[in-house]
């Protein structure tokens, strides 16, 4: 009996095991299969087809290949590779674009797709940790400060309101060159146009025409601006290869570090001393400008509405997106003007039709003077302000052009190549305002894309009514109170450019000023 028992034990122990073995024969043979199958196909499926563009090497990619003027090398690559070109700068994945029609798809059709910006080094250190909007990803937060700086500083009203302060400063710039012209001096116009630009927004942002006019040492803002600028615009290698970062070879970390400490003691002795004005510590009342603006917004249970460190990057996105920009614009439209007298008679014949010579240019002058309005657009189609614009990111995986372009690619625009492309432009490096005389003349932008000086779509420039007044009226008042020629130790204008996040002159333009205008109109 306890054999027959022990035997149908045994018996059921060999059949469970059979069974059990089959079942684990099956699973390894269907995980066999698929394992294969996925094998198979992705050996045998068409890859994702990239965009074409130059072979890289391993590790860096394309990095080394740029170069120090990017934008002239890219320029090349698009003529080889097409209009959409694919790079690999390092470990990021980067595609580059130079046709109204690109432009159009990812600012248009596929805004929701291209709208976000990549999180950079500089951004972390310089930029407050993406609480601006300039370069903040998309999102709430970018979102919410873009509208409240819209709604606050750049309505039509606000702009109007402070056209006076504006017109201020416009005057005071005529003052110091008459001065310069009277005493025989050659004026350097990059300190000119970064000096009116930096003023008219002080007066905007701090109620007056310095950050640091109250501490005891002021401060050259205007230096702190162009590191800024120069900081945005380098290729830090932490960015594109995060494993040599900590390393710093360049040294550009320490220097954002110690740019940021610089902004940082500006501002928070602005925002302190806007405290104590409002609250009577200190003398003056309470000032109308931006950073009371912001200080005042109600917030929850008592709470202040923004944090500190927005209210810093709100301040610097302003400064930053407003001053360069124009300025850059500005010595370039001059420059070509300055190699062409013909244009500068024809712009001062507007000038006097319009205005006259028994009083100043004013900024509702400025859409009775389509020649002007020429002249800066052909200044934005040959001379960006910046090459690449602001980078962007890509948020999901799409197709552009029937490429395949994955999420978290770089998106950068080249609006440098853009303006020379002789698909688009006849004699495109030639300077010709003239080429804009039959075309809508109402504003800066191109409806058809062929330029592109302030962005498209979500992420277009904000300020670019205030930004093409500043440029617009800045011309129109150096033409209007003077003639305009080189010093006699120039004999001609080096047109090249120093790369970088804005797109100045390699060499600064230094021009001879004499006075046109009856004497009171100077005072
Ligand atoms: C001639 C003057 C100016 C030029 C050429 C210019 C150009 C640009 C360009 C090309 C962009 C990137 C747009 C994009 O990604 O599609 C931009 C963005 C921006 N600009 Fe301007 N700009 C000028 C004036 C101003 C002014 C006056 C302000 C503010 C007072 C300003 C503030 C900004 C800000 C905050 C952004 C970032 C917008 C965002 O990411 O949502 N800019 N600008």
């Amino acid at each position: 009996m306890d054999t027959l028992v022990s035997l149908e034990l045994f018996g059921g122990v060999v059949w469970n095991w059979v069974q059990e073995s089959r079942l684990l024969m099956t699973t390894c043979s269907v995980l066999v299969a698929l394992v294969s199958s996925v094998f198979l196909f992705s050996r045998f499926r068409k890859p994702l087809q990239l965009p074409p563009g130059p072979k890289g090497l391993p590790f860096v990619g394309n990095l080394l290949q740029l170069g120090s003027l990017p934008h002239k090398t890219v320029t090349e690559l698009h003529k080889k590779y097409g209009h959409l070109v694919y790079l690999r700068l390092g470990s990021v994945q980067t595609i580059v674009m130079d046709s109204p029609e690109l432009f159009r798809e990812i600012t248009r059709e596929q805004d929701n797709v291209f709208s976000s910006r990549p999180h950079l080094t500089f951004t972390e250190l310089v930029a407050y940790d993406a609480h601006d909007f300039a370069m903040a990803p998309y999102g709430p937060h970018w979102r919410h400060v873009r509208k409240i700086c819209v709604h606050e500083l750049l309505t039509n009203k606000r702009l109007e309101s402070t056209a006076g302060e504006r017109k201020e400063e416009w005057r005071c710039m005529v003052k110091a060159i008459l001065e310069a012209a009277n005493s025989g001096d050659v004026v350097d116009m990059r300190d000119v146009f970064a000096g009116v630009s930096m003023t008219v927004m002080c007066r905007m942002l701090v109620g007056r025409r310095d950050f640091s006019a109250r501490e005891d040492k002021p401060r050259d803002f205007k230096h702190l601006i162009h590191e800024l600028f120069r900081l945005m615009g380098v290729l830090n290698l932490r960015d594109f290869v995060p494993a040599l970062g900590w390393l710093d070879l360049q040294g550009f970390e320490r220097d954002m570090r110690k740019l940021r400490r610089e902004f940082d003691e500006v501002f928070d002795a602005v925002i302190q001393e806007h405290r104590d004005l409002a609250s009577g510590k200190l003398p003056g009342g309470k000032p109308n400008d931006f950073i009371s603006v912001l200080l005042d917004l109600p917030g929850e249970n008592g709470e202040p509405h923004l944090d500190e460190k927005t209210i810093k990057a709100l301040l610097q996105d302003m400064l930053a997106g407003a001053t360069d920009t124009s300025a850059v614009t500005n010595e370039w439209a001059m420059a070509e003007i300055i190699r062409n007298q013909e244009i500068q008679r024809k712009l001062q014949n507007e000038l006097d039709s319009v205005v006259g010579r028994d009083r100043n240019v004013q900024e509702s002058d400025l859409p009775n003077m389509p020649y002007l309005m020429c002249i800066t657009k052909e200044t934005f189609r040959l001379h960006p302000a910046g090459p690449f614009g602001i980078p962007r990111e890509t948020m999901a995986d799409t197709k552009l052009n029937g490429y395949h372009v994955p999420k978290g690619t770089r998106v950068l625009m080249n609006f440098y190549s853009l303006g020379r492309n002789p698909e688009i432009w006849a004699d495109p490096l030639e300077f010709k305002p003239e080429r804009w005389e039959r075309e809508n003349l109402a504003q800066v932008q191109d409806p058809e894309f062929r330029i592109f000086p302030f962005g498209n779509g979500r992420r277009q420039c904000p300020g670019y009514i205030l930004g093409s007044s500043m440029v617009l009226s800045t011309l129109a008042t150096l033409y209007h109170g003077f003639n305009w020629s080189l010093p006699p130790d120039v004999a001609r204008i080096d047109m090249d450019e120093a790369f970088g996040c804005t797109l100045p002159m390699r060499t600064r333009l230094r021009a001879v000023a004499t006075p046109r205008l009856p004497p009171y109109l100077y005072a």
